[in-house]
Protein backbone atom coordinates (compact mmCIF):
# COMPACT_ATOMS: atom_id res chain seq x y z
CA UNK A 1 0.00 0.00 0.00
CA UNK A 2 1.28 3.53 -0.96
CA UNK A 3 0.94 5.67 2.16
CA UNK A 4 1.47 8.64 -0.18
CA UNK A 5 -0.92 7.74 -2.91
CA UNK A 6 -4.01 7.19 -0.08
CA UNK A 7 -3.13 10.09 2.04
CA UNK A 8 -3.08 12.75 -1.35
CA UNK A 9 -6.38 10.79 -2.37
CA UNK A 10 -7.91 11.63 1.02
CA UNK A 11 -6.68 15.40 0.77
CA UNK A 12 -4.35 14.98 3.61
CA UNK A 13 -1.21 17.15 3.67
CA UNK A 14 2.20 15.56 2.82
CA UNK A 15 5.36 17.41 3.30
CA UNK A 16 8.42 16.37 1.67
CA UNK A 17 11.94 17.53 1.05
CA UNK A 18 14.18 17.70 -2.09
CA UNK A 19 17.17 15.64 -2.68
CA UNK A 20 19.49 16.82 -5.05
CA UNK A 21 23.12 15.78 -3.53
CA UNK A 22 22.55 12.60 -5.15
CA UNK A 23 24.22 10.96 -1.86
CA UNK A 24 23.06 8.07 -0.14
CA UNK A 25 24.40 9.12 2.89
CA UNK A 26 22.50 12.22 3.12
CA UNK A 27 19.23 10.89 1.30
CA UNK A 28 19.51 8.46 4.95
CA UNK A 29 20.02 11.33 7.11
CA UNK A 30 17.06 13.23 5.74
CA UNK A 31 14.59 9.99 5.63
CA UNK A 32 15.33 10.34 9.71
CA UNK A 33 13.80 13.77 9.88
CA UNK A 34 10.03 13.18 9.88
CA UNK A 35 9.23 14.01 6.14
CA UNK A 36 6.67 12.48 4.72
CA UNK A 37 8.24 12.03 1.25
CA UNK A 38 11.59 12.87 -0.30
CA UNK A 39 12.38 13.92 -4.00
CA UNK A 40 15.33 12.16 -5.67
CA UNK A 41 15.66 14.32 -8.62
CA UNK A 42 16.79 13.02 -12.00
CA UNK A 43 16.10 16.50 -13.72
CA UNK A 44 18.57 18.53 -11.85
CA UNK A 45 20.57 16.15 -9.66
CA UNK A 46 23.72 14.78 -11.03
CA UNK A 47 21.82 11.21 -10.58
CA UNK A 48 22.32 8.19 -12.42
CA UNK A 49 20.22 4.79 -12.10
CA UNK A 50 22.95 3.46 -9.96
CA UNK A 51 22.53 6.47 -7.80
CA UNK A 52 19.15 6.79 -7.44
CA UNK A 53 18.98 3.11 -6.21
CA UNK A 54 21.78 3.42 -3.44
CA UNK A 55 19.18 5.80 -2.01
CA UNK A 56 16.74 4.56 -2.46
CA UNK A 57 18.24 1.45 -0.64
CA UNK A 58 19.40 4.34 1.78
CA UNK A 59 16.22 5.46 3.02
CA UNK A 60 14.14 1.94 2.89
CA UNK A 61 13.88 1.51 6.63
CA UNK A 62 12.32 4.83 6.97
CA UNK A 63 8.59 5.22 6.94
CA UNK A 64 9.03 7.96 3.96
CA UNK A 65 8.09 8.28 0.38
CA UNK A 66 10.55 7.88 -1.96
CA UNK A 67 9.47 9.91 -5.29
CA UNK A 68 11.51 10.41 -8.15
CA UNK A 69 11.96 12.67 -11.04
CA UNK A 70 12.83 11.61 -14.38
CA UNK A 71 14.21 14.37 -16.78
CA UNK A 72 11.77 13.33 -18.88
CA UNK A 73 8.88 11.40 -19.26
CA UNK A 74 9.67 8.68 -21.05
CA UNK A 75 8.75 5.70 -21.03
CA UNK A 76 11.89 3.97 -20.47
CA UNK A 77 13.36 6.08 -17.98
CA UNK A 78 10.01 5.40 -16.14
CA UNK A 79 10.04 1.78 -16.81
CA UNK A 80 13.77 1.55 -15.30
CA UNK A 81 13.17 3.77 -12.09
CA UNK A 82 9.61 1.25 -11.35
CA UNK A 83 12.06 -1.90 -11.54
CA UNK A 84 14.53 -0.69 -8.91
CA UNK A 85 12.00 0.09 -6.92
CA UNK A 86 10.14 3.54 -7.12
CA UNK A 87 5.98 3.79 -6.83
CA UNK A 88 5.69 7.13 -6.91
CA UNK A 89 7.00 9.83 -9.93
CA UNK A 90 6.98 13.26 -10.36
CA UNK A 91 7.50 14.16 -14.06
CA UNK A 92 8.21 17.41 -15.24
CA UNK A 93 6.99 19.72 -18.26
CA UNK A 94 3.57 17.56 -18.91
CA UNK A 95 1.48 19.95 -20.85
CA UNK A 96 -1.50 17.52 -22.63
CA UNK A 97 -3.95 14.85 -21.41
CA UNK A 98 -2.59 12.78 -24.40
CA UNK A 99 1.12 13.30 -22.42
CA UNK A 100 -0.83 12.07 -18.99
CA UNK A 101 -2.39 9.64 -20.94
CA UNK A 102 0.62 8.36 -22.14
CA UNK A 103 2.78 8.28 -18.50
CA UNK A 104 0.00 6.38 -16.58
CA UNK A 105 0.40 3.75 -19.53
CA UNK A 106 3.83 3.87 -19.10
CA UNK A 107 3.41 3.01 -15.57
CA UNK A 108 0.92 0.30 -16.02
CA UNK A 109 1.61 -3.24 -17.34
CA UNK A 110 -0.26 -4.61 -20.25
CA UNK A 111 -3.08 -5.23 -20.84
CA UNK A 112 -3.22 -1.75 -19.08
CA UNK A 113 -0.77 -0.23 -20.23
CA UNK A 114 2.58 -0.59 -22.00
CA UNK A 115 5.83 -1.16 -19.30
CA UNK A 116 8.17 -3.52 -19.88
CA UNK A 117 8.01 -6.55 -17.72
CA UNK A 118 11.08 -8.29 -16.03
CA UNK A 119 9.60 -9.44 -12.52
CA UNK A 120 12.29 -12.22 -12.51
CA UNK A 121 15.01 -9.89 -12.06
CA UNK A 122 13.41 -6.36 -10.83
CA UNK A 123 14.23 -5.05 -7.38
CA UNK A 124 10.19 -3.73 -7.21
CA UNK A 125 9.22 -7.58 -7.14
CA UNK A 126 11.96 -8.66 -4.55
CA UNK A 127 13.93 -10.11 -7.50
CA UNK A 128 10.94 -12.65 -8.62
CA UNK A 129 9.93 -13.35 -4.73
CA UNK A 130 6.54 -11.73 -5.28
CA UNK A 131 4.33 -13.09 -7.76
CA UNK A 132 1.57 -11.26 -7.27
CA UNK A 133 3.64 -8.15 -8.46
CA UNK A 134 2.85 -7.52 -11.84
CA UNK A 135 -1.13 -8.54 -11.43
CA UNK A 136 -1.40 -5.60 -8.88
CA UNK A 137 1.79 -3.08 -8.99
CA UNK A 138 -0.58 -1.11 -10.46
CA UNK A 139 -2.40 -0.48 -7.27
CA UNK A 140 0.56 1.76 -5.39
CA UNK A 141 1.90 3.51 -8.39
CA UNK A 142 1.50 7.19 -7.55
CA UNK A 143 1.65 9.63 -10.31
CA UNK A 144 2.28 13.11 -9.77
CA UNK A 145 2.21 15.52 -13.32
CA UNK A 146 4.19 18.70 -13.09
CA UNK A 147 2.33 22.03 -14.17
CA UNK A 148 4.95 24.51 -15.44
CA UNK A 149 4.29 26.21 -18.32
CA UNK A 150 1.49 28.26 -19.95
CA UNK A 151 1.09 24.94 -22.17
CA UNK A 152 0.04 23.08 -18.76
CA UNK A 153 -1.32 26.04 -17.01
CA UNK A 154 -4.21 25.99 -19.76
CA UNK A 155 -4.55 22.32 -19.67
CA UNK A 156 -4.74 21.67 -16.47
CA UNK A 157 -8.64 20.78 -16.37
CA UNK A 158 -7.96 17.88 -18.89
CA UNK A 159 -4.89 16.58 -17.34
CA UNK A 160 -6.53 16.40 -14.30
CA UNK A 161 -9.45 14.44 -15.98
CA UNK A 162 -6.93 11.71 -16.73
CA UNK A 163 -7.66 8.55 -14.78
CA UNK A 164 -4.15 7.09 -13.08
CA UNK A 165 -2.97 11.02 -12.39
CA UNK A 166 -2.82 11.27 -8.82
CA UNK A 167 -2.17 14.86 -7.88
CA UNK A 168 -0.86 18.18 -10.10
CA UNK A 169 1.94 19.60 -8.63
CA UNK A 170 2.90 23.36 -10.09
CA UNK A 171 6.81 23.90 -10.90
CA UNK A 172 7.46 28.24 -9.56
CA UNK A 173 10.99 28.20 -10.75
CA UNK A 174 10.08 26.80 -14.61
CA UNK A 175 6.29 28.48 -15.03
CA UNK A 176 8.11 31.96 -13.44
CA UNK A 177 10.51 31.80 -16.91
CA UNK A 178 7.54 30.95 -19.05
CA UNK A 179 5.72 33.51 -18.03
CA UNK A 180 8.48 36.37 -18.54
CA UNK A 181 9.60 36.25 -15.36
CA UNK A 182 12.91 34.16 -15.14
CA UNK A 183 14.21 33.59 -11.97
CA UNK A 184 11.48 35.65 -10.32
CA UNK A 185 8.56 33.32 -8.60
CA UNK A 186 7.50 35.49 -6.89
CA UNK A 187 6.20 38.29 -9.26
CA UNK A 188 2.88 39.31 -8.99
CA UNK A 189 1.67 37.83 -12.39
CA UNK A 190 3.43 34.46 -11.25
CA UNK A 191 1.58 34.29 -7.76
CA UNK A 192 -1.45 35.14 -9.29
CA UNK A 193 -1.27 32.26 -12.00
CA UNK A 194 -0.28 29.70 -8.92
CA UNK A 195 -3.10 30.37 -6.80
CA UNK A 196 -5.41 30.26 -9.78
CA UNK A 197 -3.76 27.22 -10.82
CA UNK A 198 -3.34 25.49 -7.28
CA UNK A 199 -7.69 26.33 -7.25
CA UNK A 200 -8.28 25.00 -10.73
CA UNK A 201 -6.58 21.56 -10.06
CA UNK A 202 -8.65 21.02 -6.68
CA UNK A 203 -12.27 22.13 -8.82
CA UNK A 204 -10.88 19.58 -11.23
CA UNK A 205 -10.81 16.97 -7.99
CA UNK A 206 -7.13 15.97 -7.99
CA UNK A 207 -4.56 17.14 -5.44
CA UNK A 208 -2.64 20.02 -5.75
CA UNK A 209 0.92 20.13 -4.93
CA UNK A 210 4.02 22.96 -5.32
CA UNK A 211 7.16 23.02 -4.73
CA UNK A 212 7.01 25.85 -2.22
CA UNK A 213 9.60 28.59 -1.51
CA UNK A 214 9.88 28.76 2.90
CA UNK A 215 7.86 27.17 5.52
CA UNK A 216 5.68 30.68 5.21
CA UNK A 217 5.12 29.89 1.60
CA UNK A 218 4.98 26.27 2.54
CA UNK A 219 2.02 27.20 5.14
CA UNK A 220 0.03 29.36 2.65
CA UNK A 221 -0.75 26.86 0.23
CA UNK A 222 -1.86 24.55 2.16
CA UNK A 223 -4.02 26.64 3.71
CA UNK A 224 -5.28 27.23 0.01
CA UNK A 225 -5.59 23.40 -0.02
CA UNK A 226 -2.12 22.36 -1.48
CA UNK A 227 -1.41 18.60 0.04
CA UNK A 228 2.01 17.86 -1.66
CA UNK A 229 4.22 20.43 -0.80
CA UNK A 230 7.68 20.30 -0.56
CA UNK A 231 9.17 22.68 1.88
CA UNK A 232 13.02 22.74 0.65
CA UNK A 233 16.48 20.97 -0.48
CA UNK A 234 18.93 19.00 1.03
CA UNK A 235 21.46 21.89 -0.84
CA UNK A 236 19.07 24.53 0.98
CA UNK A 237 19.47 22.52 4.41
CA UNK A 238 23.52 22.36 4.00
CA UNK A 239 24.25 26.00 2.38
CA UNK A 240 21.90 27.91 5.62
CA UNK A 241 23.25 25.52 8.08
CA UNK A 242 27.03 25.08 7.34
CA UNK A 243 27.52 29.54 6.92
CA UNK A 244 25.15 30.15 9.65
CA UNK A 245 27.58 27.42 12.02
CA UNK A 246 30.50 29.95 11.34
CA UNK A 247 28.37 33.04 11.23
CA UNK A 248 27.19 32.40 14.97
CA UNK A 249 30.54 31.74 15.65
CA UNK A 250 31.75 35.09 14.30
CA UNK A 251 29.08 37.05 15.84
O1 LIG B 1 10.07 24.65 -11.64
C1 LIG B 1 10.35 24.44 -10.44
O2 LIG B 1 10.45 25.32 -9.57
C2 LIG B 1 10.53 23.03 -10.02
O3 LIG B 1 10.12 22.13 -10.74
C3 LIG B 1 11.35 22.78 -8.78
C4 LIG B 1 12.82 22.87 -9.14
O4 LIG B 1 13.08 22.10 -10.29
C5 LIG B 1 13.67 22.32 -8.02
O5 LIG B 1 14.85 21.77 -8.55
C6 LIG B 1 14.10 23.36 -7.02
O6 LIG B 1 14.90 24.32 -7.63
Amino acid sequence: MNALKTALAERRPQIGLWQALANPYTAEICAGAGYDWLLFDGEHAPNTIQTLLAQLQAVARHPVEPVVRPAVGDPVVIKQYLDIGFRSLLVPMVESAAQAEMLVAATRFPPRGIRGVASATSRASGFGADGGYLARAHEDICLIVQIESRAGLDAIEEIAAVDGVDALFIGPGDLAGALGHLGNPGHAEVQDAIAGALDRVQRAGKAAGIFALSPEDARARMAAGACFVSIGTDIGVLMKGSRGLLDALKG
